[in-house]
């Protein structure tokens, strides 16, 4: 599992309690595991389609240095699987896990289109610009 992200938690991003709240986490979560997919993809048209259950295992504190990480389980046809692991960057006790989140691979269009892919890429594979580009 590959932790590329780590986020230092400030007060913004506290509840009520003086923890992190779970909101912000997850929106971290989703944007990290979106990047992967991305990146791993080559496509920047990709979307969340399934979270499975989240495992909150431990709080994080203001001035916490925590790390989030992303493991591909599967990739399908459309579909590519992940796993998360959040963990405190210093002690490395876990914060937070989730077994599977789907992401899908869509077309210009937003139709589910086969991405092609088998295997981690760890090489960064270049996105086309004009990919970008809707008509
Ligand atoms: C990063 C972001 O914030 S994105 C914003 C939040 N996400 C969204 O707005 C997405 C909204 N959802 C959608 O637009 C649609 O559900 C779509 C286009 C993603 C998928 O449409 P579907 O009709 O479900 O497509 P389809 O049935 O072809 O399934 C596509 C893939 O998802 C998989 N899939 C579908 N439903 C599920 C599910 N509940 N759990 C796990 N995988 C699923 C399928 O197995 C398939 O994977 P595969 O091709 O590798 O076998």
């Amino acid at each position: 599992m590959n932790f590329y992200t780590r986020k230092w938690v400030k007060p913004e991003d506290l509840n009520p309690n003086g923890s992190l709240f779970g909101g912000t986490l997850l929106r971290w979560i989703d944007e990290e595991a979106v990047i992967y997919a991305i990146v791993q993809l080559g496509n920047p048209h990709v979307v969340t389609k399934y979270i499975s259950e989240i495992n909150f295992v431990s709080s994080a504190k203001q001035g916490d240095i925590i790390e989030l990480g992303i493991e591909a389980t599967n990739f399908g046809r459309t579909s590519l699987t992940m796993r998360c692991v959040v963990r405190n960057k210093i002690t490395r006790m876990v914060i937070l896990s989730i077994d599977k989140l789907v992401f899908v691979n869509l077309d210009k269009d937003g139709t589910p289109t086969p991405h092609g892919k088998t295997e981690i890429t760890y090489a960064y594979m270049g996105i086309e610009p004009n990919i970008n580009k809707r008509d």
